[in-house]
């Protein structure tokens, strides 16, 4: 009645500027605020309308009755949003906020040097005038951050790799990526769960360990070290790392880097929570050249690390970044010194099959924080991989026969890889499978036995040896398992070439 009494009254000019006022009057007596939050800000897309839509979809999947689903492109997961005009409360730290997804037609006539949408969306925020610097503040910096979170879950993650020898590409970056697709997880990981409960407490401490980081000064990285045989599962472990976390993975290639410096380059080009990889690392480092140098100074940091085949032993050789050797000192700088902290939420894993050729100053506490040793399969890790591989629980496989599996384990000294082989051969007769497994063990616990006590009578075989021996063991066993199938074969009066006898 109000606004048409003053339409009467009033011309149009009088008629704005006393609406104006009333509406101020309206604003001042009300306890809130308003914040409109558009989808395109002047001509460029407003990175906080996405972020908001993000960070909303995490609490529309509980609350919504109407939603709006989307997919973006390389995602592998579905977001919620808020439908048109739909709204919700959250709340934070004791503040309660109120959102509304506002969507209204879009003048036809506006111009643009771009195709607009046909909808302005925009979302409106209000929350109490009184919390209104908690809001603009430490609210919409969560908001920010647990959108990022989720894009990250919702985003393939990447593998960088530095194998193109130090040359950049069009953007001047030295990685090449592509999606991280492996499978490995800390589920599908055979290992000790109590070992394993142990380094998942200890990622998942540290990715929520920002304010201790920064409490006790630390730069926020953290190293670990796998070591053990070939085929016990270290980079299936760096995988299920990268899963468990979301993180990057950068698989630094060492032999490709060839001064301290590209080292450094590289290490400033990766991003926060990532994982930076080495394998190998004891292939990646001349002994002899560090052995050399070790007698001739104190100091480790002058000990070479050079690319194996960059000339063997060449004691001599430049010290420092000449040519194409790198120092170990870049090394320990690298995961250490003050440039390892361009970034943060960074991990560094070393692999290697020899830790006992590494050098010390590789392996003093704080730079590779945790040692984990990847051991021969045991028996809990067996029933990991039993269920892996054919779906079995202990229930599943005989009393008897998961005794005798139990008994014979620690001896064999059987690799989770060797062991998958197995299973993966036989896994269309799950039974078969078990059995020919406990012969597989019970050979090599054998073999393992007759060794030692060659052992003891003074024959001293190198480590290689038994490895190797080991290998043909197995491949010798697996042979005799195709050659009853083949001889079946013959008996059926089947075709058989030469081919598949070797195979
Ligand atoms: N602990 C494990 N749990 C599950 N699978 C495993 C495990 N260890 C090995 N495997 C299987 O064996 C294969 C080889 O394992 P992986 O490459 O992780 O070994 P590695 O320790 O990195 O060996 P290397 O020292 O030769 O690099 C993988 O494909 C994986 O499926
Ligand atoms: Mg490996």
């Amino acid at each position: 009645f109000s606004q048409s009494l003053i339409q009467v009254v009033f011309p149009p000019e009088i008629r704005f500027a006393i609406l104006k006022i009333i509406h101020r009057i309206c604003n001042w007596f009300s306890a809130y605020c308003y914040y409109d939050i558009t989808e395109i800000d002047g001509v460029n897309t407003n990175e906080l309308y996405n972020a908001v839509q993000l960070y909303l979809s995490s609490y529309a999947c509980v609350t919504g009755n109407r939603l709006s689903l989307t997919r973006g492109l390389n995602s592998s997961s579905i977001t919620f949003g808020l439908s048109n005009n739909d709204s919700l409360i959250d709340a934070f730290n004791g503040v309660k906020v109120h959102w509304e997804h506002v969507v209204t037609p879009r003048n036809s006539q506006t111009f643009s040097w771009r195709p607009l949408p046909e909808e302005k969306r925009g979302f409106l925020l209000r929350a109490k005038k009184k919390d209104k610097s908690v809001v603009l503040g430490d609210y919409l910096d969560f908001v920010m951050e647990k959108a990022n979170e989720i894009r990250r879950k919702n985003q393939d993650r990447l593998l960088y790799t530095n194998s193109r020898g130090g040359s950049l590409d069009s953007r001047g970056h030295p990685w090449e990526s592509v999606p991280f697709k492996h499978p490995s997880t800390f589920e599908t990981l055979a290992m000790d769960p109590e070992k394993k409960a142990e380094i998942m407490a200890d990622l998942l401490d540290f990715a929520n360990g920002e304010s201790f980081y920064q409490r006790t000064g630390r730069a926020w990285k953290r190293g670990y070290l796998l070591y053990g045989p070939p085929g016990t599962g270290k980079s299936s472990m760096i995988a299920a790392m990268a899963n468990f976390l979301g993180y990057d993975i950068y698989d630094l290639e060492l032999t490709e880097v060839h001064t301290n410096s590209e080292l450094r380059k590289l290490l400033m080009k990766t991003s926060s929570k990532s994982i930076i990889v080495i394998e190998d690392i004891d292939c990646s480092i001349n002994l002899t050249n560090r052995k050399n140098n070790s007698t001739s100074s104190n100091s480790s940091s002058n000990y070479n690390v050079s690319p194996p085949g960059s000339g063997g032993g060449g004691g001599g050789s430049s010290e420092d970044g000449g040519g194409n050797t790198i120092t170990l000192s870049g090394l320990l700088n690298f995961t250490d010194g003050l440039w390892s902290c361009c970034g943060s939420e960074r991990i560094f894993v070393f692999t290697t099959n020899h830790i006992e050729k590494l050098d010390p100053a590789l392996l003093r506490s704080g730079r590779m924080d945790m040692h984990i040793h990847m051991s021969y399969s045991s028996f809990a890790a067996l029933k990991i991989l039993l269920k892996n591989y054919l779906g079995y629980n202990e229930d599943d496989v005989e009393k008897e026969l998961l005794e005798q599996l139990e008994q014979v384990m620690e001896r064999a000294e059987m690799t989770p890889a060797d062991i998958s082989e197995v299973l993966i051969k036989n896994r269309r007769n799950k039974d078969k499978a078990v059995w020919e497994l406990l012969e597989a063990l019970k050979t090599r616990a054998e073999m393992n036995d007759n060794k030692s006590s060659n052992n003891n009578a003074g024959k001293n075989n190198t480590i290689e040896d038994e490895e190797q021996e080991k290998r043909a063991l197995l491949v010798e066993s697996s042979n005799e398992i195709g050659g009853d199938e083949l001889q079946e074969k013959c008996n059926k009066g089947d075709d058989v070439n030469d081919d598949e006898k070797v195979l």
